[in-house]
């Protein structure tokens, strides 16, 4: 379903009026990797994900995405138009419509050209995904739990067939074991989708858990670029922000 997809964030400044968020960002993420882009809050993880999705405008840098080997420059494309590139995002807070049903949200997520006439599959894939899911699909999204929520965002953003998935900070308002399932369901996607996952969190173990390698940022800068979960783990930064010690 996925194909491969790659993004390339150079010198990037952001921010809001005279409120300077990101300064001189830059990331990669590689086909098929998983990279986790971690900070506490108010470190600009949510703004990064949206100049990505052409919500927040940049006033300096380049991101670049390569999708099947073609290269484009997505400062200056709407958010449709990112989304019908293939590059989704699963936002803080799940922005779900809680009157509809699970169904009917799934379907919502189906808009996307490419993914419209195979939606119907796509639905069984979800569903097979996410079990609970088919079992509550005539549910009012609005009453189920919030770690049911997080699997309707999920497969909402899966029902769009994204190639680079943007995730932002899934475990927000939820205990953590349902972190944990939902870390584990990022992972079994990427795994049976191919995906490109880009992943911002503040919930620096669980992110470790299922990343390749990451990013820290505080205050809008790139702190650390670890190569590995192993470095992450072991970084005296990171340790610092997390732990306190
Ligand atoms: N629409 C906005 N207008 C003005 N300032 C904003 C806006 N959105 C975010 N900010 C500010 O930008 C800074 C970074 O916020 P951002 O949401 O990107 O951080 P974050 O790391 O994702 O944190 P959180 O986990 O709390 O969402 C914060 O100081 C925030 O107050």
């Amino acid at each position: 379903m996925a194909g491969s997809a790659s993004l390339t964030i150079t010198g990037l400044h952001a921010g809001y009026g005279a409120v300077r968020v990101l300064e001189d960002v830059g990331l990669t993420v590689a086909p098929g990797e998983t990279v986790a882009l971690l900070g506490t809050n108010g470190n600009g993880k949510s703004t990064l994900m949206h100049c990505v999705m052409g919500l927040v405008r940049p006033s300096q840098g380049s991101i670049r995405a390569t999708l099947d080997g073609q290269e484009i420059d997505l400062i200056g494309h709407s958010p449709e138009e990112i989304v019908e590139l293939g590059i989704v995002l699963v936002p803080e807070g799940r922005r779900l419509f809680p009157l509809l049903s699970v169904e009917e949200n799934l379907l919502l997520g189906a808009w996307r050209a490419a993914a419209r006439p195979k939606r119907l599959a796509n639905l069984e894939f979800c569903y097979d995904c996410f079990p609970r899911l088919k079992e509550r699909r005539r549910q009012a999204t609005g009453t189920m739990s919030g770690g049911e929520q997080q699997m309707v965002a999920l497969a909402r953003a899966i029902m769009a067939e994204p190639r680079l998935l943007l995730v932002d900070e899934p475990s927000v308002g939820l205990a953590p074991l349902l972190v944990a399932r939902t870390m584990d369901k990022i992972a079994e996607l990427q795994r049976r989708l191919g995906l490109t996952v880009l992943m911002a969190e503040q919930n620096f173990p669980q992110a470790v858990r299922i990343a390749d390698r990451g990013y820290v940022l505080v205050h809008g800068r790139i702190e650390y670029a670890a190569a590995s979960a192993a470095e992450l783990n072991e970084n005296q930064l990171v340790r610092n922000l997390y732990f306190g010690s």
